[in-house]
């Protein structure tokens, strides 16, 4: 179990993480599945009209969920299971891109965490220091210098390259690098979130849980002409999502932003923000977004979702529940218990 500054919080994860949010790639189509049977009254038409004709295809399709519930089921295990193996095998190229320091900020940056983390600090003092506000409530600003941002992409490619088992994002991403695994989290990832973000995210999004954020998934994602190009319309398993553009060169990809997950599609206008190498994009989690396909280079981006546990507890935003807690590795999906934290205010 990871355990955060308060050594005692276990991380859950929901129970629909094995039931909903399935994504069919080649229907960009994100599904439930408690049953064939359900399955079949919500969606066969729906796939027909998007093509899927035969019986032939809508099993492929069974077949395909069925793999995928199984993924999901094993991941917390498998993930330990390649956590161990690198933590073992993998030498790292760069030893300092696991550890967090000021050197590799943006001056920029390093001053608005400053004036956050001052006595008079407001929202307004806050957004009069950041450069845009991209859409609603998304904000792009210099966090890295360009120099650590190469020496994060060399270190990733080094990985890539290594016999090292990789863990994949999430079923969109299929060229991602789940950075716990390589041992992110407690030098850089952690302090990056306490230290440097919370204080920005306090002001921002404190209606979204930006004052206690308590649990992070952080990854790397690739976009390159014979990989993945894009990355379709979604929300984040997050609060709070920061994604910085660390190279390497590119055109095209910008990210789109709609509007909270609860508002239709009919009833959204997207506005694009482009990704500048070094910068960084923070939003909403819930605020739906995607990624426009890149038309030349390569392009690296390091996204954290950060998450907090009073926000979530109340209502899972993947299957807008109240959570049902199953025991997970390190952060798990960012869930805690009010029941556990009692029981050992008990002891
Ligand atoms: O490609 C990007 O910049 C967006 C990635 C993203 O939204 C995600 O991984 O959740
Ligand atoms: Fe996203």
């Amino acid at each position: 179990m990871q355990h955060d500054k308060d050594s005692k919080t276990t991380f859950y994860t929901c129970s629909c993480f094995s039931t909903d949010n399935i994504f069919l790639e080649e229907f960009k189509l994100h599904v439930r599945f408690l049953s064939e049977h359900q399955f079949r009254s919500d969606y066969q038409a729906v796939l027909r009209n998007l093509g899927c004709s035969t019986d032939a295809e809508f099993n492929d399709i069974l077949k395909k969920i069925e793999k995928e519930v199984e993924r999901r089921r094993s991941l917390g295990v498998k993930s330990a299971e390649r956590a161990a193996a690198i933590k073992e095998i993998y030498k790292p190229l760069h030893d300092h891109v696991y550890h967090l320091h000021e050197s590799y900020m943006a001056p920029e940056f390093k001053q608005m965490v400053d004036y956050c983390r001052s006595d008079e600090a407001s929202k307004e003092g806050l957004l009069s220091l950041m450069q845009t506000e991209a859409a609603t409530r998304v904000f792009r600003f210099p966090v890295f210098k360009k120099i650590f941002c190469d020496e994060l992409i060399e270190e990733m490619e080094h990985f890539e390259q290594s016999r090292s088992p990789k863990g994949r994002p999430n079923t969109m991403n299929n060229y991602g690098i789940l950075l716990n695994e390589l041992g992110f989290d407690e030098g850089f990832i952690i302090p990056l979130r306490e230290q440097y973000l919370q204080p920005l995210t306090s002001l921002l999004y404190h209606d979204c849980g930006g004052c206690y954020l308590d649990s992070h998934k952080a990854f790397m994602v690739k976009y390159d002409m014979h990989e993945d190009l894009d990355l379709s319309y979604h929300y984040d398993n997050a609060e709070v999502t920061l994604n910085v553009s660390l190279g390497k060169e590119f055109t095209e990809g910008n990210l789109y932003f709609g509007d909270m997950r609860q508002v239709p599609l009919s009833e959204t206008a997207c506005t694009e923000v482009e990704h500048k190498v070094t910068e960084g994009i923070l939003h909403r989690g819930q605020h739906m977004h995607g990624a426009l396909p890149i038309s030349s280079g390569q392009r690296w981006n390091l996204i954290v979702w950060m998450r907090a546990s009073q926000e979530r507890n109340k209502l899972c935003p993947m299957c807008n529940k109240r959570p049902t807690l199953v025991e997970g590795e390190g952060f798990a999906d960012g869930f805690t218990s009010d029941l556990g934290m009692s029981l050992l205010q008990n002891v």
